[in-house]
Order: C-alpha cells, then structure tokens, then sequence
C-alpha cells in the first residue's frame, strides 16, 4: 500500500492573502498518529499526513487542527506534554513537521496546533525541578500548598479518575495541583517566568511556520480562594498579553479558544475591542443541542442556545463542530437534557466517559445516512466556522471495549486491505486496533471504496463542502431565525451584508430549512420583510422554488430529516443590491 490516495492528482494554488480566511475556512482535526504510518511503525507520522494532503485538498478542507504530537509519556493522548519544543519521534522531526507545514501551505491549506498552557506532563523537567528544588528557578513554576484544602469551589473535571484537584508530592512533600489527570500539574501563572516560557513556546512554533493554535483548556489558567477557578479575570488578561505578542510579532496567526463554558463566558475569550483575545472560539453550548434537537425532533433547543449567544466582535468567527477527540462533552446541558442524552445516545454504561458520551458520529446516529446528512447541513449552514473529526466524512466507527477516549481515535480507514491501509505493521502492533465492528468494519468504510462510489457519504461531504466554499455568505453572514408553523422545523435565513462586486455570483442571502423530524412535514416560513417576493433557488441544483409571497411566507413541504438550502434573489426588475 502506498501512503497517497491515489487518482487525487491536485494543483498546488499556495495560501491566498485574506487575513480573515478563519471566517470561511473548514477545519478538519487529524490526529498524528492515526493519519498515516509510513515506517511501518504501527504509529501515524508526518510524512503519513503528507502523503494524506491531496486528499484533503480534494476533500476540500482549508485548515488542519492538529492535537498535541510533542514529547510526552503519553498518558492522556500528548496533551501531557514533556517538553514543549520536541516532537514524539515516532512521528518523525522536526524538519519533517516543518515540510507538511511547507506541502501543506502549497496546496492552500493552513495548520492549527495546539498549546496546552495549563499543565504540563509529571516528568516535564520544570516539574521534575520544581518538586526536588523548591527555592530553584523552577520551584515557583506550578501552584503548591502545604493543604489539599485550597480553591475547594473548583470542580472536577475529569470525575471518572480523579477525586481532588491535588495530589501529595512525596519528594517536595507538599500538594500540587491540577484541573486533570493527576500527572498534570497546573502551571503557575501567578509567576511571571511562566508566561515568558510560554511565550518562548509561541514563538518557536510560530517560527516553525504554524497559522495559529487552539488554546487547550484555557478557562482554567488562574485560581483564587472562593473563585470557582474558571475564566478569571486574571486568565482573560494574561490572554490579552499573549494576543499582543502575537499581533505584534506575527500578525494574522489566530488563537482558536477551546473554553468548554456557557454562551455569555466563552464570548468573553473574543475579548474586547481595546483588549482583543482569542479571533476564535469553539462554540461547545451548541454541539450537544444540535444532537438533543435531533432526538426530541424540535427546533427549539437550537433556536434556544443561539438566541442565548451573544453577539461577537466584528472580524471574529465561533468555531463549530460535531464530533472530536474527547468524548461528545455534555458539560453544557441541563441534567435533565443530559439524561435524555445518555438514554438516546449511551444506552451501555461504556459508552460513557467523565460527563459526556465516547463515540463516534456515526455510531451516534445509528449510521443513519438521512440523519449524519441533516447534522452536517446544520453544521455548514448555521454561523461559524466548521470543524470535520478526521473519518467522519466516511462515517467512521468507534471501539468502546478501548479504555477512555482511545474508542474514537482509531486508525484512518483508506482502503479494505491490513490494517486498513493506514499501515503496513504487523497488525497487533498498531498503537490501536482499527474498526472492525460489523457495521463499521474497515472492509466496506474506508476511502477507497467511497470514492469510487459517486453515492457515498464522502462524496456528498464533499460536495456540501464544496457549495459551502462557493458561498461566503455561510461564514459571513448575519443569521436570522424565521418563523416556522411547525415546531419540528428549523428556518433561518442567513445575510451577505458586505459591499458586495458586481461579478460575485455568489449567494447574497441563503434561507435554510431543515425537517428535524423522522416523518415528512409541510411548513409555512415567514422570512424577515426584507424578502418579501424575493426569488428562490436550489443551491444545489439550481431549480427555482415558489417566490417568497408579498407578506413574507414561504410553504414547503420536506421530506423526513429533509433539508434545503435555497438562495434568495431579488425579483427581476425590483430596487434591490
Ligand atoms: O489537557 C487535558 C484535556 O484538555 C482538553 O480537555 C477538554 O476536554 C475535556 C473532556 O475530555 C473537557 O471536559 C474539558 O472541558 C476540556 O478542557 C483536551 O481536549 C483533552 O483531550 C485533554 O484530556
Ligand atoms: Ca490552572
């Protein structure tokens, strides 16, 4: 097996000049070690992602996420990282990052790291000097106390393994602590040195020629007595500090927050107009309500969350997605959602971790081609900018017999051949097993196949993918919710309000209808009186549909789990930009 995706032969156009290509840019998060293994290792490497780059050009993908692959012992999937400015051998050197960052660039395609500022790996050197040294240059660098009574209004957050946020040292004979696993101790960002160390971190990816970072676990950096240790003020301003080094020094990288919080916080991680923090934030309250409204078939649960989001600064972007490497967080729900979740969605206790459900797009939605079709319209039609899990697009399964999160960062499916063709090691060497599962089994998922079938799910990705590109309007666009006469349907309209060249074909205003029930429905829409009489169009395939009426209202009968996506134009001849 060769490590490319044959019959993908794709030009290289380069990066295009548009310092706010987050805002229309489909990310796709990859995981280093189970993209591609080229040694023969049984682990993905760079080159594997490399020789993977034409098909995520020909996928259609403009950013690539990708989870820590620094020097680590590997006890939470490299986001214990050991040191900063190494990468784990196994997937190859340094050289050999900075040439996929090279490749990938030549093909228009821009990479994410991440940066894991708020705790380090146990056998880190600055937390290997800090416990034996107390008074060293280091034995201020993580948060210390002689008690393990401190910041006790800080949650667990990792609650299947851990039952305190400190853990007794036996060589300093003190307590550290730590937001996550117990070999994770927090940095202290109280002390200076630890902002100027990770600064000097920045800068040497930066160097490296990175396009930005996703800011792992970033609510959690300061704590203070009788605060619950989330989104401190003193966070927000060390993110200020850290925004300004970046502006400064290299303008148009972006940080990308991953703050797992409600709407009204994480909008604070936009920051402000005199203090700018993150141009991106994921926006988590959403993700579980596209789910719920799926299984509940209404439309309110998505039209609730939204109408609670507040508006964010102009030139920013939310970060939206389905599915990622941890486990579908339902940190975000009321209890009673979350127990209406874990009955729909985990009915076995395994498929459960920390608070929240481990597995995989697919499996969630039973492989049910209408329903991973409906969420994906949702997910490329509602604002922000998109975020695909690598294998979803194929419809990837996941393994629950696996221990923790390992269930859904099984190897990349690219053909039915060993190991499925991620690698040519012995099977039971690979870092984890491929899918096999009778539904998921890499037989029949896997690349190969679905390209060669024009029905598949990877070619319907594709091409949504692929409209979406053509229409800005998706990431730059207001967003107006319309009024349904069935509650099982969701409408909104969303709104190109730039000066706009007379040559742009593209869509000035989209109306998105989606059917959220198994069964067909019919509804009228009422769209803002701005539309009324306005043309409508299929985007897909062009078809004209009834006109909006004079006062506004549109019926349109959908199939089950049904969707549209119709482009609204002015009427011929009418007084319209
Ligand atoms: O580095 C520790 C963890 O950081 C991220 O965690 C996030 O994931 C948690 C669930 O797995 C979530 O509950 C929390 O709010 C997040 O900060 C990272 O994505 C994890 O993989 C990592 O273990
Ligand atoms: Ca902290």
């Amino acid at each position: 097996m060769g490590h490319s995706t044959p019959g993908l032969g794709m030009n290289q156009p380069g990066l295009r000049h548009d310092p706010e290509w987050f805002r229309t840019a489909v990310f796709y998060e990859v995981l280093v070690r189970g993209f591609g293994d080229t040694t023969g290792s049984g682990e993905g490497d760079f080159a594997g992602i490399v020789g993977r780059l034409d098909y995520l050009q020909w996928l259609g993908v403009d950013c690539l996420w990708l989870p820590p692959f620094y020097a680590s012992p590997l006890r939470d999937g490299g986001y214990d990282i050991s040191d900063y400015t190494q990468v784990l051998p196994e997937f190859g050197t340094l050289p050999e990052f900075r040439e996929l960052i090279t490749q990938a660039h030549a093909r228009g395609i821009r990479i994410v790291t991440d940066l894991v500022m708020n705790h380090t790996s146990d056998q880190h050197p600055w937390f290997q000097a800090s416990r034996s040294d107390p008074e060293g240059p280091y034995g201020d660098f993580y948060v210390w106390s002689d008690t393990d009574d401190k910041y006790t209004d800080a949650r667990i957050i990792f609650v299947d393994t851990e039952t305190s946020n400190w853990t007794f040292d036996p060589i300093r004979r003190q307590f550290f602590w730590h937001r996550f696993f117990s070999h994770q101790p927090d940095l202290n960002f109280e002390n200076e040195a630890v902002h100027d160390a990770i600064f000097d971190v920045v800068r040497f990816w930066m160097d490296m020629g990175i396009d930005g970072f996703r800011l792992d676990a970033v609510p959690y950096l300061y704590e203070e007595e009788g605060h619950n240790c989330e989104n401190h003020p003193r966070t927000h301003a060390f993110l200020a500090k850290l925004r300004a080094m970046v502006d400064e020094e290299y303008p148009g990288r972006i940080l990308l927050a991953e703050a797992n919080q409600p709407p009204g916080d994480v909008v604070d991680y936009y920051g402000t107009e005199e203090a700018p923090e993150c141009q991106m934030c994921f926006h988590f309250p959403v993700m579980p309500m596209l789910y719920y409204a799926l299984r509940e078939e209404k439309a309110a649960p998505i039209i609730d969350v939204l109408a609670d989001t507040p508006q964010i600064p102009p030139g920013t972007q939310w970060g939206t997605f389905l599915r990622n490497h941890d486990e579908l967080t339902l940190e975000m729900v009321t209890p009673e959602q979350r127990a209406a979740m874990y009955g729909w969605y985990a009915p076995d206790p395994r498929m459960r971790a920390n608070v929240g459900i481990r597995r995989r797009l697919s499996p969630l939605l039973d492989n049910s081609r209408p329903e991973i079709e409906l969420i994906h319209a949702l997910l490329l039609s509602l604002p922000g900018s998109p975020c695909l899990y690598y294998g979803d697009e194929i419809g990837m399964g996941d393994n629950i017999w696996l221990d923790d999160r390992d269930a859904v960062r099984t190897p990349m499916q690219w053909t039915p051949d060993r190991n499925a063709g991620f690698s040519t090691a012995d099977p039971g060497k690979l870092y984890l097993p491929v899918i096999q599962s009778l539904v998921h089994h890499y037989n029949h998922v896997n690349v190969e196949a679905q390209i060669a079938s024009g029905s598949s799910l990877l070619h319907w990705v594709r091409g949504m993918l692929a409209v979406r590109r053509e229409h800005p309007v998706f990431g730059l666009g207001d967003f107006t919710v319309c009024d349904s006469s069935h509650d099982r349907v969701l409408a909104y309209v969303r709104t190109d309000r730039r000066d706009r060249d007379v040559e742009d074909r593209s869509a000035k205003a989209v109306l998105c209808v989606n059917n959220l029930s198994s069964r067909p429905q019919a509804s009228t829409v009422t769209l803002p009186e701005e539309f009324a009489g306005w043309q409508t169009r299929d985007l897909f395939g062009g078809t004209g549909f009834p006109d909006v009426q004079p006062d506004g209202t549109l019926s349109l009968t959908l199939g089950s789990r049904d969707f549209f996506w119709l482009a609204l134009d002015p009427p011929v001849g009418g007084d319209h930009g």
